[in-house]
């Protein structure tokens, strides 16, 4: 009747674990009666009742159910996507965090060091490029996370501080001529994506914090210097799990919780919006997955500027936790869909919900639309972070690929920017597709034909 846990857990002792003094009828109740829901309610729901062992079938559909009936009441009916491109500018990264096989080791990047990391760095001129060609072909948006780099810094200032510290090693710097290939600065790789007005999505709180790494400026201060040089909102990744006994385990080099919130608040003060996201399906439990949602429905509570939730479920073949026996698989099918139907039903004060093809595949995805989600992601055309995890769905999906999904499922497809202030919605019947949005759009397919995952 039920499925198997998600992953075994040896040796790790939480304080927080999935029990409540709810039943799960009564948070079913408070859901489909839009009523704020309680950790507790929370928890009660993602377990299907902590009264009994597994997932019940029959309680997961009514979870699911009350989850698309408050997603139409929210949204409606259309499923958005964006025209993008994501640019990973290197995958030199020192931090350590234990889900992640997207970082190579920064000493492997020196410039004395053989060269078989498999890894890159681009300069901003190469960043530049790959922006451009993007924009030819339509993207609106171009989408930016990438490995801590040692020699990164925010700016020339930021540059000139680092240089004249004692123990810069302490700091995480070194000097771009260590490296065979720069990063340059921050502000130079932002200055370079803005290519003709592109919306530019990048700057993680995890980034912010090593572009203001041994000063005392804010993450306001830092996120503003950004905006000037053409950043337009920020991503929300490095969120992981927001409870520190979960985030001890599995990102110990990581920025705490209170560190994400601060750092999430300052882009959102210098005028920013910003994404949330949870990866969840590794060491967690239900409880730290709904203290997670907690934290952020606070967080929009206070602010107001958070764009869209996505839910990252761990991809576990080729990271550490694997290899190190923490982990033997990563979420059900019935998890994921229970994950993303209760955060429709728990963010009551976040729009938008994503669901990633990246992640789930097609089908799964095409799924959760009908369990809270509303948003289809991205067209990508590139992707790193889930492919050397040993996630295998590919890197590209084409307008018409969305347009073919989204309509055999009776839904209609919108191509959207990425704050959701513009929309495009596609006349199935009207092909062939392209983006529409980005500033050299003018609908002419992007890959016709020639991308691995385009119809043939
Ligand atoms: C790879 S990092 C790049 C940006 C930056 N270094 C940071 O940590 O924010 C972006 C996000 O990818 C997600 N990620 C990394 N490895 C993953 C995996 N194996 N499965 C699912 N998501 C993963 C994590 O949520 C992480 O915060
Ligand atoms: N969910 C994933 C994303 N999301 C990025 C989006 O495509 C877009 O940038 C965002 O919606 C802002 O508009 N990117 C990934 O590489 N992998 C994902 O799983
Ligand atoms: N979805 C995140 C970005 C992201 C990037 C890479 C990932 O692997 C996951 C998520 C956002 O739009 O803010
Ligand atoms: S998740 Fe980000 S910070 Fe952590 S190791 Fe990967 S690239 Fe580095």
């Amino acid at each position: 009747m039920s499925d198997p846990p998600a992953a075994a857990v040896d040796g790790i002792e939480f304080r927080h674990v999935p029990e409540t003094d709810q039943h799960f009828e009564n948070a079913l109740a408070k859901a489909r009666d839009g009523v704020r829901l309680t950790v507790d309610d929370g928890v009660e729901l993602l377990t299907t009742g902590t009264d009994r062992a597994g997932i019940d079938p029959a309680r997961k559909e009514a979870v699911l159910e009350a989850a698309d009936h408050r997603r139409a009441e929210v949204v409606g009916d259309d499923v958005t996507f964006v025209a993008n491109l994501n640019n990973n500018v290197t995958t030199a990264c020192d931090t350590g965090c234990l889900f992640c096989n997207f970082k190579d080791r920064a000493s492997a990047f020196e410039a004395d060091a053989p060269d078989d990391h498999g890894g890159f760095t681009k300069t901003p001129a190469e960043s530049r490029q790959a922006v451009v060609d993007a924009v030819d072909l339509g993207i609106s948006e171009v989408c930016s996370v990438s490995g801590l780099h040692p020699a990164f810094a925010l700016d020339a200032d930021h540059r000139e501080l680092l240089e004249a510290a004692t123990d810069p090693d302490a700091l995480n710097y070194r000097p771009p001529e260590a490296y065979t290939t720069s990063p340059g600065t921050y502000v130079e790789q932002i200055r370079a994506m803005s290519v003709d007005g592109v919306h530019v999505h990048s700057i993680t709180p995890e980034e912010a914090y090593h572009a203001r790494r041994g000063t005392d400026r804010s993450y306001a201060e830092v996120y503003r210097r950004l905006r000037d040089a053409g950043l337009d909102s920020a991503p929300g990744t490095a969120a992981e799990i927001l409870v520190d006994e979960v985030r001890e385990v599995i990102c110990p080099g990581k920025m705490d919780t209170e560190e994400w919130l601060d750092a999430m608040e300052g882009a959102m003060a210098a005028g920013l919006p910003v994404t949330a996201t949870i990866m969840y399906g590794h060491v967690e439990n239900e409880m730290h997955r709904v203290m997670h949602l907690k934290r952020v429905r606070d967080l929009q509570d206070r602010t107001g500027g958070i764009t869209e939730f996505v839910p990252l479920s761990f991809i576990h073949q080729q990271t550490p936790l694997a290899e190190q026996g923490l982990v033997d698989g990563g979420a059900t099918d019935a998890e994921d869909e229970l994950m993303i139907a209760v955060s429709r039903l728990f963010l009551d004060n976040i729009e938008n919900l994503q669901t990633s093809w990246v992640k789930f595949g097609d089908a799964k995805s095409l799924k959760t639309l009908s369990c809270g989600a509303n948003d289809f992601m991205g067209t990508l055309l590139s992707e790193e972070i889930t492919k050397r995890a040993g996630g295998d769905y590919g890197e590209f999906r084409s307008v018409a690929d969305y347009v073919d999904m989204v309509t055999a499922i009776g839904r209609r497809p919108v191509e959207r920017s990425t704050n959701y202030e513009r929309r495009y919605p596609i006349d199935p019947d009207d092909g062939p597709h392209g983006p529409r949005l980005g500033p050299r759009a003018d609908g002419t397919p992007m890959l016709d034909g020639t991308a691995p995952t385009a119809d043939d």
